[in-house]
């Protein structure tokens, strides 16, 4: 064990880790935050920086061999059913991850978008505790968001006005891609008109949407309007159009508080170190590059093992793969799984690694009768003509994430808030294979339609371990549409006629996939076959130890003290459309509650 002592460990710098670490340094506390992956965002080789840092380049980003975690998970129990999906290969569907200073925030498409109320809400009336409810949480909203894309009421909150709900001041800057370039594509900024209004007319209600649309602006994130059926932006955290999340967070933090926030990269932790009265007291880890299993270029090292102490708590922040096997490796889950892998069991919790869930996405790809005049000379690479436009000022194509416009509405089977969003991108994308980025970018003549289907009934998913080997990835089975399938399915048959109402007053816009012709029962197969989702989550969830839950109100894992969890994995259900805000906002959270936490001894 390292004599240096800590206050708190935090493993992972991701969207819960990062943000935090950086919140607990900032308070004073003496924290070491272990990272797996390392920093080579700013390295000039490979692409980089341009590819981490370029908003349109964040496909290149989720494939960098400098940052992936290339998973593999199974969609299906059923081999015969999982080989349908041509992006299926030997192993199963690859699932990206990034595993370098920032976590997922480093390669994602950076959309920004609130949970709905309703999630919040649903945590509050499980836990009993009011501080979750969706009233209460805005104020961590507020405390991440540094919102630069409503100027007007940025400027107008100087004077007490601040009707939208945003925050102005936080550490996340999160702006819209300013489309000067866009203007001179008449025929594109058209069709997407031409969309919007379908859309709009779509949704019913006569006048409503339309007066939802002048009041809100189209921001999903303005509290009057969020929630409801309607046409909107997408908000994306960038600053000055530059890609920004954790990894800026905490490198600011760091050199703001330098004996307060230690960073240590490319240290995979193996287990987290417990006593005998089942108390977290620190973690074992592996110093060395690229150590872990699914690393696009594992080392096939072993690493430099080390042990590193606790003075308070340990906080497992390595997302909703990656905690619950820690928390089995270190003795901590289903008895019988680690007696499988002869782990000894220190306490027992059934709920770990089950309840994993994620959205259904699938794509519409359209062909459109002529290449969008606004990629032309796009290669998605630094010095072409519109990287050079971007370097200028961030503006034109290369600033966006290539997401055009967007969509909400409720399906025949909703049972809430709207649970479809749509979503129109200026490339082709049906989801993640290896090689996928090229595909994206080699097309300049598509418009893809991307569905994702908020608030699935399926829980059945779950990661259990492979190995008792921490280098090893743990094993992932999504059990798609296992639970409420039929009603998810029909949803997603809406969403797909949604779309061919939209799409079809478009100009010569002609359905490529899955193709005019395919309706009824051969559609259900098609998104069978083809769905995807990239939100995993609810490994660890939030509740009563009784019911499955693995952590309390307070992040704490049941039956063990000094140990907490803070990322996607502890959402009982799957938050919103979008679920990095969310993860923000429970992070901030968290830092409040292990902030108020009497010191040990001291009863609260
Ligand atoms: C391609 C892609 C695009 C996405 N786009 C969006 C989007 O536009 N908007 C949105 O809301 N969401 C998006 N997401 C999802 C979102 O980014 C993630 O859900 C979110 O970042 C998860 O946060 P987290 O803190 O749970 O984990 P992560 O951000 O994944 O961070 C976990 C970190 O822990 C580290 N780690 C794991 N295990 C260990 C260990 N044993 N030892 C040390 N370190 C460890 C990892 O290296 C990683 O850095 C996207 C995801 C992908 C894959």
């Amino acid at each position: 064990m390292t004599a240096e002592a800590y206050d708190y460990v935090i493993v992972g710098s991701g969207a819960g880790g990062g943000t935090l670490a950086a919140r607990l340094a900032e308070s004073g506390a003496k924290v070491l935050l272990l990272e797996a992956g390392g920093d080579p965002c700013n390295e000039p080789a490979d692409g980089l920086p341009g590819q981490y840092r370029v908003p349109a380049f964040h496909a290149r980003a989720s494939e960098h061999p400098a940052m992936s975690w290339n998973f593999k998970v199974n969609h299906y129990a059923d081999p015969a059913q999982a080989a349908r999906d041509d992006k299926w290969s030997a192993g199963g569907v690859l699932y990206p991850r990034a595993s370098l200073l920032g976590g997922c925030t480093a390669h994602n498409a950076m959309i920004y978008l609130a949970a709905h109320d309703s999630d919040w809400d649903a945590i509050a009336t499980l836990t009993g505790d009011p501080s979750w409810s969706a009233r209460r949480m805005r104020r961590w909203a507020r405390k991440v968001e540094d919102c630069r894309h409503r100027p007007v009421w940025r400027w107008l909150r100087h004077l007490g006005l601040a009707p939208t709900g945003h925050g102005w001041n936080g550490w996340l800057r999160v702006e819209r891609f300013e489309p000067q370039d866009a203007w001179r594509d008449v025929w594109m900024l058209w069709q997407i008109a031409v969309a919007a209004c379908a859309a709009l007319r779509g949704i019913g209600g006569g006048i409503l949407p339309w007066l939802r649309l002048a009041l809100g602006k189209g921001d999903p994130n303005d509290v009057r309007v969020a929630g409801s059926e309607g046409v909107w932006y997408t908000p994306i955290s960038t600053s000055g159009h530059h890609r920004t999340g954790t990894r800026e967070r905490l490198l600011d933090v760091a050199s703001r508080h330098p004996g307060c926030l230690t960073l240590q990269l490319n240290a995979l932790v193996t287990r987290v170190l417990l006593d005998e009265q089942a108390r977290a007291v620190g973690v074992e880890y592996r110093q060395g590059e690229r150590l872990y299993g699914v690393c696009a270029r594992p080392s096939g090292e072993d690493g430099v093992r080390r042990q590193v102490h606790a003075r308070k708590e340990v906080i497992l922040c390595g997302g909703a793969f990656n905690s619950p096997q820690l928390l089995m490796l270190s003795g901590i889950g289903p008895r019988e799984q680690l007696d499988a892998h002869g782990i000894r069991c220190q306490v027992e919790l059934p709920g770990v690694g089950a309840n994993l869930q994620d959205r259904y996405e699938v794509g519409l790809i359209y062909r459109m009768q002529r290449p969008w005049a606004s990629l032309a000379g796009a290669r998605f690479a630094e010095g072409d003509p519109l990287y050079r436009r971007w370097q200028l000022d961030g503006s034109g194509l290369y600033g966006s994430n290539g997401a055009a416009l967007a969509v909400t509405r409720r399906s025949t089977v909703c049972e809430g808030d709207p649970d479809l969003f749509m979503m129109a991108m200026l490339v082709p994308f049906r989801g993640y294979y290896p090689g996928y980025a090229e595909a994206v970018y080699g097309a300049h003549d598509r418009l893809t339609w991307c569905v994702l289907k908020g608030h699935t009934r399926n829980r059945r998913g779950r990661i259990s371990l492979a190995s008792a080997d921490p280098q090893e990835p743990p094993r992932i089975d999504f059990n798609y549409f296992d639970e409420g399938g039929e009603q998810d399915l029909q949803a997603l048959v809406d969403a797909v006629q949604m779309v061919r109402d939209i799409a079809g007053p478009m100009q010569d816009a002609s359905e490529e996939l899955p193709g005019g012709g395919v309706r009824g029962e051969a559609l259900k197969q098609w998104i069978r076959d083809n769905a995807w989702g990239h939100h995993a989550s609810c490994t660890c969830a939030i509740g009563p130890r009784e019911q499955g839950g693995v952590v309390d109100g307070n992040f704490k894992v049941h039956g063990v003290s000094g140990l907490r969890v803070v990322d996607a994995s502890v959402f009982p259900r799957i938050p919103g459309f979008f679920i990095v805000s969310a993860i923000y906002q429970i992070a901030e959270k968290a830092a409040d509650a292990i902030l108020r936490e009497p010191p040990r001894g001291e009863s609260p």
